[in-house]
């Protein structure tokens, strides 16, 4: 086995690192004006002395995620740090992050090995064996003469700890912020920006954007087979807006009644069907969004009786005989809006249009994992805080009507991947509402969770929603419980908390 790394440097982009071979980056230093990352490998074998070495920003510009946890977790630590009182514990006994926490790696505060520094343009290698992949890194080195072996116990050093307060991370926060841009551009659809005029940091590179949603273990979505089509609506029925008549569309057949187009008559018959639970079908509806030829600005846009209400909205489908331009088509094609991901200066990030919204108009999906209750419980209860639960959406909107147990009910977790609404944050007094879209209505349990302006949005607004948007009046405690959010959206009706 050679006694020093074997790097491959034919070329500098050969020697980037894989990141399926990282465990975790653990420290920095700047050597030679340089910036570096300490990068523990995944080893096979020793536990207490996996592989370990340094690298400059580029090696690692396959696997920044590593280089990001790293740094968000160092400035987690840092403000950890600043709030405790000077003569307390020592550094080394300071509360772990959690990223440091899923390392498990116990900080020591005994004295180790003096770190010697390597021969350039060689990294150091402390504890041996790093694997490869032919052209990318190829190290299978046993610790340098002059390089110490180090216990994972003990790193990182005092030493290094020492070194890295002072280095900066200034080449990689812009390498995060280029990948994080460079992959928001490889989207598909219209644009998605981010802007950060506060800070060096970058939304998480681990968030995986995904414009369907995944479905989980123990979830099913129901059989294309039960998707029904509307059979007797056609793409001109005189408007060439496809569906008309709203009494005739069988997509309809499960949307709210539109009593103000009864006679008393006609209401007492609704009344009786309802009571009985028979088929609306053949009762007034009214399509969801405004059609071609009404206000131009308006075309494709929420309708009142939809905005100002919780009804499902029932779009038509691939199986329908109205056509792909059917006014009964809208949040099925996405999103439309150019969006820009922006840091607020207390919220995290935020998230705006770059253009103009009218009232009723469609944004985006909220898109995510779809997960059982019992996963969801089981994610919630394994999270550091409660600011998990803002990412989970109960998937309950016909529990009631079709009598669905709580274990029954599926959850969007939209934490680990999703779309940009992901980053839309909570006001008491929002600009936008969430809708229940369903295209098969006779799947109660999956359906999509669309976001729309519910009043007219000026551009490079933040586009907010009520996390605890409830049909009825919920009452909110004004007591929380451990670990509540205290609600930072600044608004007169301001209920204090983001929940309790
Ligand atoms: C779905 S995320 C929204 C994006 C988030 N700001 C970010 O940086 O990723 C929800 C989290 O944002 C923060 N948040 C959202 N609305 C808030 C509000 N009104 N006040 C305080 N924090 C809020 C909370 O930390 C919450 O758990």
């Amino acid at each position: 086995m050679p006694s020093h790394v074997a790097i491959p440097i034919s070329t500098p982009t050969r020697r980037r690192v894989l990141i399926d071979r990282v465990e975790a980056v653990l420290c920095h230093r700047s050597k030679d004006g340089e910036e570096q990352y300490l990068v523990r490998w995944k080893n096979n074998g020793d536990a207490e002395y996996p592989p370990l070495s340094w690298h400059s920003v580029s090696d690692l510009a396959r696997c920044l995620e590593y280089v990001q946890d790293y740094i968000e977790s160092r400035s987690i630590s840092q403000s950890l740090l600043k709030r405790k009182s000077p003569d307390n514990e020592t550094e080394y006994e300071r509360r772990p992050s959690p990223f440091e926490r899923q390392q498990s790696v116990t900080y020591q505060s005994t004295s180790v090995a003096s770190v010697l520094p390597s021969p350039a343009p060689l990294p150091d290698i402390y504890n041996g064996v790093f694997d490869s992949q032919h052209t990318l890194i190829f190290a299978r080195s046993s610790s340098g003469p002059s390089i110490a072996r180090l216990s994972i116990q003990n790193v990182p050093t005092p030493e290094m700890l020492q070194a890295a307060r002072t280095a900066i991370t200034e080449k990689a926060a812009a390498a995060i912020r280029q990948e994080y841009t460079r992959r928001l551009k490889r989207l598909p659809g219209v644009p998605i920006t981010l802007l950060n005029l506060h800070d060096a940091s970058t939304p998480s590179l681990r968030f995986r954007y995904i414009t369907e949603y995944i479905l989980r273990d123990g979830v099913y979505k129901a059989d294309p087979e039960t998707q029904e089509g509307c059979q007797q609506c056609s793409t001109n029925m005189g408007r060439s807006i496809g569906c008309e008549y709203t009494k005739k569309c069988e997509c309809l057949e499960y949307a709210a009644v539109d009593t103000s187009r009864l006679d008393d008559e006609q209401l007492e018959l609704y009344k009786a069907v309802q009571a009985s639970g028979g088929s609306t079908m053949g009762f007034p509806k009214k399509f969801p969004y405004f059609a071609e030829g009404t206000k131009i600005q308006r075309a494709g846009c929420l309708v009142r009786f939809y905005l100002d209400s919780r009804n499902p909205i029932y779009e038509c489908n691939d199986s329908c005989m109205c056509g792909p331009y059917c006014r009964n088509k809208n949040v099925q094609f996405g999103r439309t809006v150019e969006l820009e991901i922006f840091r607020t200066t207390q919220r995290g990030w935020g998230l705006r249009c770059k253009e103009d919204l009218h009232e009723g108009q469609f944004i985006d999906t909220y898109r995510g994992e779809i997960i059982t209750d019992e996963e969801a419980d089981r994610r919630e209860a394994a999270a550091t805080s409660k600011a998990k639960g803002s990412y989970l959406y109960s998937l309950d909107k016909f529990q009631e009507s079709e009598g669905l147990a709580d274990e029954d009910i599926y959850v969007v977790d939209g934490e680990f991947m999703g779309g940009p609404t992901k980053f839309m944050n909570h006001s008491c007094e929002p600009n936008c509402r969430q809708y229940t879209v369903s295209y098969n209505k006779h799947d109660c349990r999956v359906y999509d969770i669309a976001l729309f302006a519910c009043e007219f949005i000026p551009k490079g607004t933040e586009l907010t929603f009520d996390y605890l948007d409830k049909e009825d009046d919920v009452e909110v405690p004004s007591s929380p419980s451990e670990g509540a959010i205290l609600c930072l959206c600044g608004t007169e009706k301001c209920r204090r908390w983001l929940w309790t």
